[in-house]
């Protein structure tokens, strides 16, 4: 995993932010007329009054590059534009229709790809005239096919997720859909791609004003400087010089950029979800003044509301949701599909999607250094450098979060080197992989993660998770891709590092509620975005004090069979979430208050809390 952040991003940024307004500013600049010829002193060196010289018509190349640069950012920029907005609009209606319609979107498109560009810069040329219009409608041709396979690519991922699914059955217009809610989730691959795109239009376009293609002469191009100052090269080669390097430095200040954004957006892939940058970009309220609170304990989540957009507007996915965690404490999470777990974990993280915002609350960590932080505030610089440190996450399926193309000793390792361990990395990943229960963990740190089972490669995001010895380890749902016997096993492992790390917490994600009484200490149970129940883990089987834990307990895999029972109905949809309680549709108390008045979470007994209205007669 790479270590780059926003800060990062500076360099390359200032830079392409000089040329681009060295270009916009070029008429105000003291500038010499680029077409203004002088043919006298044609081919003359630099000087006090042209200062990289003049070309072979006497013009000044000064003034020639920044008004080159003008035009060449400016046909690239338009035909990133257009291509961006054709191919994303073709890769999506393929992606999200399929059948015929990627037929004639994604798989058109694809055939512009199999012309060799220059062929087919000569066949629009041919058609339409050369001149500045010409080539960015021939460069948008040419890299719309790349915008509509990323478009294509990310929809139909995006497409069989369960919020998309969920909104289509809700009788969700299509158009809504896509712009609501697919374009957000796939933005960031196409703003990296929409940078990239801008650089090779800049090269392509100087080489087809180099052959007569492009810009018409006089007006300055970079190719067309380079084309001119071929005939001359041997009298002057600097005329050659300024503008290659103009153009080459460019490319590589975008090609920078470009590379720093991707890894800023996309920092692991698919199995982190989204990346906080996005969600940073949002306005979440000031921090409720009074500070930090003295003694917060290792985490504290206070009034966590998180937000997606869907057809009736802004919905909440998340509520009000607060728990606290102590150091060496594991607190389980619990709730059927859909209660808002998994985001209320990405949140600590920083790495939820970006379709998804936080709107209020507060996080409070309290990290190495003793410092108590809010995350949900905290720059991504700083969250980064937290992250693989102070946090750690395992998650669900080992198997798409290790690169299948690297040894499983490397992946181990660069957890280490991240953050700055560069000595002795060998030998801690070795004893790393021993300590999570690796029988041979020489051969499996040589092993590819193909070659080990998935259990074992559970316990290699394990060993990853763990080698900075974290404060905290939030593990969403670890055991469900795995067998049964695997699962206890990972449980155990999970245990006995809880009391080897001695005062790391944990934050243990599961819709299993029969995991969790060998892990955990204290259990939240989460039903449609909001915390039911919180209480020690042996009370809450004793005697569950809200309906829905109990519903839960019963309907546990290990219970007598006659006390197995499913909970009818489903988890409701952010957008029609029931008035009064959420649970109160499929409760088998549910009475006439229940059904009016949304009840509130209240303190039960010490370390107790629940909302129910009738709690009391549980007992
Ligand atoms: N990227 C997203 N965009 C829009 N809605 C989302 C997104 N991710 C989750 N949701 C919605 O937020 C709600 C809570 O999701 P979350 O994944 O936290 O639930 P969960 O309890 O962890 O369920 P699961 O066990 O299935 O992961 C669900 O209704 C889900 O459809």
């Amino acid at each position: 995993m790479r270590r780059l952040s926003i800060r990062a991003l500076a360099a390359p940024g200032i830079l392409a932010a000089i040329i681009v307004l060295a270009a916009i500013a070029a008429p105000l600049l003291p500038l010499t007329d680029p077409v203004r010829q002088d043919v006298a002193n044609r081919l003359t060196g630099p000087s006090f009054t042209h200062w990289l010289g003049q070309d072979e018509y006497g013009r000044d190349v000064l003034s020639r590059i920044v008004w080159g640069a003008r035009v060449s950012l400016s046909v690239a920029f338009a035909a990133a534009a257009m291509a961006a907005a054709g191919g994303t609009l073709l890769g999506i209606l393929g992606g999200y229709f399929r059948g015929v319609v990627e037929l004639v979107t994604v798989r058109v498109a694809e055939v512009v790809l199999c012309f060799p560009p220059l062929l087919l810069a000569l066949l629009v040329v041919t058609l339409m005239g050369p001149g500045a219009g010409t080539l960015v409608f021939s460069l948008a041709i040419l890299f719309a096919p790349g915008f509509a396979r990323v478009a294509y690519a990310e929809t139909l991922s995006a497409r069989s997720l369960d919020y998309v699914t969920a909104q289509e059955a809700l009788g969700a217009r299509t158009r809504r859909i896509l712009a609501r809610t697919l374009l957000p989730n796939i933005a960031p691959p196409l703003l990296v791609q929409f940078s990239l795109t801008v650089a090779s239009a800049m090269v392509l376009e100087s080489g087809l004003s180099f052959l007569g293609l492009g810009v018409v002469p006089p007006s300055p191009s970079w190719g067309l400087m380079i084309r001119g100052a071929r005939a001359s090269m041997e009298q002057a080669p600097l005329l050659l010089f300024w503008p290659c390097l103009a153009l080459t430095g460019t490319v590589l200040v975008l090609n920078l950029l470009c590379d720093r954004l991707r890894d800023l957006l996309d920092p692991r892939g698919k199995a982190a979800g989204r990346p906080g940058f996005l969600r940073r970009l949002v306005a979440l309220p000031a921090a409720p003044v009074g500070a930090l609170p003295a003694a917060p304990g290792l985490l504290t989540v206070e009034g966590l509301t998180l937000e997606i957009p869907s057809r009736a507007g802004q919905v909440q996915v998340v509520r009000d949701v607060g728990f606290s965690l102590a150091p060496g404490e594991t607190l389980a999470i619990v709730g059927e599909s859909g209660s808002g777990k998994t985001l209320t974990g990405l949140a600590v993280m920083g790495l939820l999607p970006s379709a998804v915002k936080p709107v209020a609350g507060r996080i409070l960590f309290t990290g190495r250094d003793g410092q108590v932080r809010d995350l949900l505030r905290m720059p991504e610089t700083d969250m980064r450098a937290l992250r693989g440190r102070d946090l750690a996450m395992i998650f669900q399926d080992p198997s798409s979060s290790l690169n299948p193309l690297l040894r499983i000793g490397a992946q181990v390792g660069e957890s280490l080197r991240a953050h700055g361990v560069t000595q002795g990395v060998k030998a801690r990943v070795v004893a790393l992989l021993r300590q999570v229960g690796l029988p041979d963990p020489e051969r499996a740190a040589d092993a590819y993660p193909h070659e080990v089972s998935g259990g074992q490669r559970q316990r290699v995001m394990i060993a990853a998770a763990i080698a900075n010895h974290p404060r905290l380890l939030l593990a969403d749902e670890p055991t469900t891709a795995l067998d049964v016997t695997v699962q206890a096993q990972i449980l155990g492992l999970l245990a006995e590092l809880r009391r080897a790390e001695g005062a790391m917490g944990m934050v243990f994600v599961t819709h299993n509620l029969a995991v969790v009484s060998d892990i955990a200490d204290r259990v939240l149970v989460m039903y449609a975005g909001e915390v039911v129940e919180e209480a020690p883990v042996t009370d809450i089987f004793a005697a569950p004090r809200h309906p829905y834990t109990a519903a839960l307990i019963a309907s546990m895999p290990e219970g007598e069979a006659e006390r197995l029972s499913a909970i009818p109905g489903a988890v409701p949809q952010p957008w029609a979430m029931p008035t009064g309680c959420r649970f109160a549709p499929r409760c088998v108390m549910a009475a006439e208050a229940c059904r009016t008045a949304a009840p509130a979470l209240v303190e039960i007994a010490s370390g107790r809390h629940s909302r129910c209205l009738r709690w009391e007669e549980m007992a």
